[in-house]
This record gives structure tokens, sequence and C-alpha cells, in this order.
């Protein structure tokens, strides 16, 4: 018997056709002052790949990794999908949980990080489901910051060892390891965790799941840069952008890359647009060589995370960790890690 009665993995959400494609990003940018020539580009982005987002699908994937991890780990808890952006829409599936007679059900994010857009936005999108479902609302408690899980950061290292392979033999003793993850505001990264905690919660820990990767697969350095910046030019955001620092790998000389996305979970669109295409194709205009390592949630590792996670909120179970940087994101019915915690940044004209 546990307290909780169902599993909800939220998620991010993304278009499955092309005429989702102007709607969905609406929806992500609204209010957020992104520049209209950077969604037409994004825009082409989806279009390419016939304006469907492989996200949806892997998530639909992890959740069935996960639900034979749980019946072999004696977890009965049925899942449920909703997103932030897109169908099925969160406010949807918990309308759907509450119909289904769910209670208390505990919630898994796609995201692993602290911040506003990694976790601050999830507590909001559970507030505001539950709001959109009124009376009878299940209780909605929000699993914790998983970036440096034992289980998530052996899956990267053993993915960049694999990467590195793939290089041809010439190119690998030399090649030079460098971390990836989402640029976000400077502003954004600043308040990111509770005031009075030090602020720059998510590059902290982004930094520090990089370097724990590193150590993992033995690498003497590597270098950590930010992809898929959105914002207007004249806001800063963080830098280096990844294939400004392809350039200036080249230009010092070297010549072989494995780009590691540690800051995402599965080969969405933003890994298999602006790494296996953008990026891939600065670094053969440079002739660098390039690999990309694969991300984890295909990985049967990522799966018993989930598990793990649960574990440690139904059992009582000890956390599982490997780093020393603040840990939040766990909370109840949208409640906030602590006050003001990762404030969104004030934008112009709101
Ligand atoms: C930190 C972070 C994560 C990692 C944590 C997490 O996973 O949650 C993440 C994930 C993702 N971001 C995604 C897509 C997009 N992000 C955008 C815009 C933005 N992202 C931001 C940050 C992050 N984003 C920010 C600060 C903006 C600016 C607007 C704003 O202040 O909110 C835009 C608008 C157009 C553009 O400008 O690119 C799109 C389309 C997809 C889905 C891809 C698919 O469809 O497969 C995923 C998983
Ligand atoms: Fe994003």
């Amino acid at each position: 018997m546990t307290a909780y009665d169902a599993l909800l993995l939220l998620s991010f959400g993304g278009p499955e056709k092309p005429e989702d494609v102007r709607p969905f990003l609406e929806n992500v940018t609204r209010g957020r002052g992104v520049p209209p020539e950077r969604l037409d580009e994004v825009v082409e982005h989806y279009l390419h790949f016939g304006g469907v987002s492989p996200i949806n699908r892997l998530n639909r994937d992890i959740i069935a990794a996960v639900e034979s991890e749980f019946a072999s780990a004696g977890i009965e808890l049925p899942i449920y999908f909703g997103n932030r952006n897109w169908h099925p829409m969160v406010e949807d599936t918990v309308a759907r949980m509450r119909d289904d007679g769910v209670r208390s059900a505990l919630v898994f994010p796609t995201s692993a990080w602290g911040g506003y857009s990694g976790c601050r936005q999830y507590h909001e999108d559970v507030a505001r489901a539950r709001e959109s479902v009124g009376e009878g609302a299940p209780t909605l408690t929000k699993l914790r910051q998983y970036y440096d899980h034992p289980l998530l950061i052996a899956s990267f290292a053993d993915a960049i060892s694999a990467a590195r392979e793939q290089l041809p033999d010439h190119q690998r003793a030399g090649a030079r390891l460098v971390f990836t993850a989402h640029s976000v505001p400077v502003s954004a990264d600043v308040s990111a965790g509770p005031p009075g905690d030090g602020g720059r919660l998510y590059s902290r820990q982004v930094a520090e799941a990089a370097r724990l990767c590193a150590e993992a697969v033995g690498a003497a350095d590597h270098d950590l840069v930010w992809q898929s910046r959105s914002g207007p030019p004249q806001v800063p955001w963080l830098e280096p952008d990844i294939c400004d620092h392809l350039g200036a790998l080249a230009a010092s000389g070297t010549e072989a890359v494995v780009v590691c996305p540690v800051g995402f979970v599965s080969d969405h669109l933003e890994v298999i647009w602006d790494l296996d295409t953008e990026a891939r194709d600065r670094a053969a205009e440079l002739g660098l060589g390039y690999v990309r390592v694969g991300t984890p949630g295909t990985d049967p590792r990522f799966a018993q995370l989930v598990s793990s996670l649960v574990g440690e909120q139904v059992r009582g179970e000890p956390l599982r960790r490997l780093g020393s940087e603040p840990l939040y994101g766990a909370g109840v019915d949208g409640a906030l890690c602590a006050t003001r915690c990762c404030e969104p940044a004030r934008r112009p004209g709101r």
C-alpha cells in the first residue's frame, strides 16, 4: 500500500504534424519575448522533419519502459502522460486522472534541472492543471531534480565511450569532450534556485553533471557550452554557443569533438536539429571530426532512475546522488521549492 495511486510523466510536448507547428510554438513562446524571426526559423526546423517532433514518441517509449520496470519492482502505479505545450495537454490528462478516480499522484518531470524552464515551470504546470480541473483534482506531488543521479551519469558516461569509438582511430585519442545544454537568459540563470542560495542553480548543476560524466569516463578535461538560444540579440544568454565554440576549437588545433547533450533526456528536436544538423554541419565546414553522444531516455537505466525516485518518495529509500550542488524540485500541488525560487525574469511588454 502506498499513499499514491498513479504517476504522471510531465513533459514539454512537441508537434506531431505540420499544422501543429505554429500553434505549438505559440504555446511555448506566449508572452516570452521571442522575436518573430526566431520563430520563423524554428518553424523551418520542425518542417524539416515533416512537422513531427520525436519528443512525444520518445516519452511514450519511456513510459512503456517505466511500466515494465514498475512491474518488476512491484510498484503498482498506472502511468499517465501530460505536456506543458502540446497534446496530450497536462490539463486534459489531469482531468482524465480525476475521472479515473486518481486521488494522489506522483509527477515525474522530463527535466533533470533546477531553474525556471527546467523546474519552476513544471510546478506552474501542475498548479495550472489542477486549477483547470477544479473540484476533485488529484493531489500532485512532483519528484525532485535528478541531474546527478548515478544512473543518469552512468548512462551518459557509457554513451560517451560508445560515441568516442565511432571516431576514426587517428582522431580518437585527441578528441575534445564537449558538453552542451539548453541556453537560458543570464538573468534567468542568476535567479535560478532559492534566493540566498547563491543563484545560478541551473548552470551550476549542468557544470557538475558534466564534470561527473567526464570523471566517469576518465577524461582529463572537457568543455561546457550552450545551445538553442532564442531571445533577442541584445539580451545576454549563457555562452559560449556550441557553434562558436567549435570554431574556437578548430582554430586552436583540435581535430575532433565528442559532443554530449548532457542537458537533455532524449533525442528531441533541439538535439536532432541543433546538434545533428547545425553543429555537425559547422564541424564539417571547419574540418573537425564530430560525433554526438546518445541521450539516456532510451537506456533501461533511465526507467530504473524513475523507479528509484519513486522508491525514495514511497518507501523512504535514501537519496541517490553523486554531486553536491543544492538539489530541490520536489513539491505538492505546484508549491514552489522555496519562496521566490527561480523567479521568472520580467519581460518587456508584460
Ligand atoms: C532549460 C531548457 C530546457 C531543458 C529543460 C527541459 O527539458 O524542460 C528546454 C527544453 C526544450 N525546449 C524545447 C523547445 C523549445 N524551447 C523554446 C524556447 C526556450 N527554451 C528555453 C529553455 C529550455 N528549454 C528557454 C529559456 C526558451 C525561450 C523562451 C522561454 O523563455 O520560455 C522554443 C521556442 C522557439 C525557440 O526559440 O527555440 C522551443 C520550440 C523542447 C522540445 C523540443 C521538441 O519539440 O522536440 C525541449 C525539451
Ligand atoms: Fe527550450
